[in-house]
């Protein structure tokens, strides 16, 4: 009996911090559980393991602590990062009498992201602001996919394409020269790559 008497004790204890910990109320399905741990000639031992199992099935448990380091981290990203658009005037001021180049990503940026990186199109109104950007500074696509698939997606000439996390760069109608211009410091690994993909198949 005493030893039952503390099992007992021991899970209502666990209990309380669940809910605690949890920063949950406690839920009405307690109550009944409060009847099991005072049955507990019918559960007996039971109680501390089903106690442990749910404390393991619950939903990510609120700690204060992690929730402040998260916001914390938060503040300084945005604090070192802020955004363009708060910064209008700074940004004005800082550019004058220099050349602005516009370096754009595309998944996440001018795409949503989706489920299916083939379906990641950008909006006719985001195309629109693109090309008009590209209108007033030398605009650059820089993206982790190939380049053809990133053009295929943006589909605006004139722009600068740099595919493949910048390895396979084309510079469409290039003001000075007037043609296509290509860099592609990727090319020099091409046979290495190659003999990777051939050793990898056998
Ligand atoms: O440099 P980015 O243009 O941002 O490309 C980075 C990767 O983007 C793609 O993957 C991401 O977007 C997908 C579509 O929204 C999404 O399904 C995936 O979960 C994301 O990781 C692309 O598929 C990768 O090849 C790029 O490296």
């Amino acid at each position: 009996m005493v030893k039952q008497n503390l099992v007992i004790s021991d899970a209502s204890i666990s209990l309380e911090i669940f809910a605690a910990e949890s920063c949950l109320e406690v839920p009405a399905a307690s109550s009944s559980i409060m009847k099991m741990l005072k049955s507990e000639s019918q559960h007996g031992g039971k109680i501390t393991t089903f106690v442990a199992s749910m404390r393991n099935s619950s939903p990510t448990r609120f700690r204060p602590t992690e929730v402040r380091s998260e916001m914390d981290e938060q503040i300084s990203w945005v604090t070192h990062h802020p955004s363009a658009l708060g910064m209008f005037d700074q940004i004005v001021h800082a550019s004058r009498g220099k050349q602005i180049v516009m370096f754009l990503d595309y998944d996440g940026t001018l795409s949503p992201i989706v489920q299916d990186p083939d379906g990641a199109f950008m909006s006719d109104e985001m195309r629109e602001a693109v090309k008009d950007t590209a209108s007033y500074f030398p605009t650059a696509i820089v993206s982790g996919r190939c380049r053809d698939k990133v053009y295929s997606f943006v589909r605006l000439a004139g722009l600068i394409y740099a595919g493949s996390h910048g390895m396979d760069i084309e510079v469409g109608d290039d003001k000075k020269s007037g043609e296509d211009v290509s860099f592609q410091p990727g090319s020099e690994f091409l046979s290495m790559i190659d003999e990777v993909c051939i050793h990898d198949i056998d």
